[in-house]
């Protein structure tokens, strides 16, 4: 008899594609289930003009609503991408399930017909402008051309191509619009999950562009107490991302990094040892505080801890409280 595990979902093409990928390998993992996607619209999806922030960041936006479904039982289940869960705060009543084995954990331009690569770098930037949604690939694009304009722009990833290649302008909360952008950064794992990997122009490398903490890692959520669905999620979880999510998330608990702090972590695991770097910077990318350490990789918290304490001991947290939302 099929045993039903219903999985909530944002309904964006990104979303669903990473929804799919987790009822595959549950259904390869377990034949007996019969794996339902519930498809939501949040907040973060419907409302593509303001600022984040006043939904409650990325979490609240795009996390909050599915959560509580969960905890009320409507579902068994819950698809995220680690990196839009917060990583200053626990969510009672919930733990990470499974954590899928890691895409492409890089940001990569994309660029408007007309623009080469050749031309910000030769002109610093100077009189192109980047659309993106992130402080940090902000700051970090700052620095590769100090003279790049930084357009907040909004979007799930299809729709933030499309809005580049139609010369589209994004409209301002509080009326007025900007843009249009000459490029976008974006997640080279979202890019990929939309079918537009094609559209990547250059790749950064993690030394060019620190990924965000969990960036290219699915989770999935489910209820503590839930033991049926948390021995299924076992099944698919991938050991080796779940040590990079531990390590980088570390980071964000130590330092309390808040949604709109521009903040990187990335680790890479070598045989027995992890190296992790974790980064804060300032927005306009004026001041950077870089550190990397190398522990034992059975022991991701304990590195994610030593790195967040030496970004503390450079200065961090005073970036971090300049930055947060009131
Ligand atoms: N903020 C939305 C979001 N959440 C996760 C990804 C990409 C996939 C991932 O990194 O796991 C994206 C798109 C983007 O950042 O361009």
């Amino acid at each position: 008899m099929a045993i039903p595990v219903r999985i909530g979902t944002r309904k964006s093409v990104m979303a669903l594609a990473q929804t799919e990928d987790i009822a595959r390998r549950l259904s390869a993992a377990a034949s007996e289930l019969d794996v339902q996607i519930v498809k939501f619209e949040t907040i973060g999806d419907s409302d593509q003009i303001s600022k984040l922030l006043p939904h409650g960041g990325k979490g609240g936006a795009f996390v909050q609503e599915i959560r509580g479904a969960v905890v009320a039982g409507k579902l068994d289940a819950c698809m995220h991408s680690l990196k839009d869960m917060p990583g200053n705060e626990d969510t009672p009543g919930l733990v990470i399930g499974a954590t899928l084995s890691r895409d492409p954990p890089t940001d990569a331009l994309v660029l408007r017909e007309g623009v080469t690569l050749e031309d910000l770098r030769k002109s610093r930037g100077k009189g192109y402008s980047i659309g993106t949604n992130a402080v940090r690939r902000g700051a970090y694009a700052k620095r590769l051309f100090p003279e790049i304009e930084i357009i907040h722009f909004r979007g799930a990833a299809d729709s933030r191509v499309r809005k580049l290649d139609n010369r589209e302008k994004q409209r301002l909360p509080g009326g007025g619009e900007v843009g249009p952008v000459d490029a976008l950064i974006m997640a080279r794992s979202g890019l990929e999950r939309v079918g537009l990997i094609h559209r990547m122009a250059h790749e950064f490398s993690p030394h060019e562009m620190l990924p965000s903490a969990g960036q290219g890692i699915v989770a999935v959520e489910c209820a503590v107490n839930d033991w049926q669905t948390r021995r299924y999620l076992s099944l698919i979880d991938d050991p080796v991302a779940r040590l990079s999510c531990d390590a980088e998330r570390e980071v964000l608990w130590v330092l309390n990094g808040h949604c709109n702090s521009p903040m990187a972590a990335f680790s890479t695991i070598n045989g027995s040892e992890m190296t992790l770097s974790a980064s804060v910077l300032d927005e306009e990318g004026g001041s950077f505080i870089e550190t990397t350490r190398t522990g034992s990789a059975d022991r991701p918290r304990e590195l994610g801890r030593a790195v967040a304490m030496e970004l503390l001991d450079k200065g961090a947290a005073a970036i971090i409280e300049r930055t947060r939302p009131e």
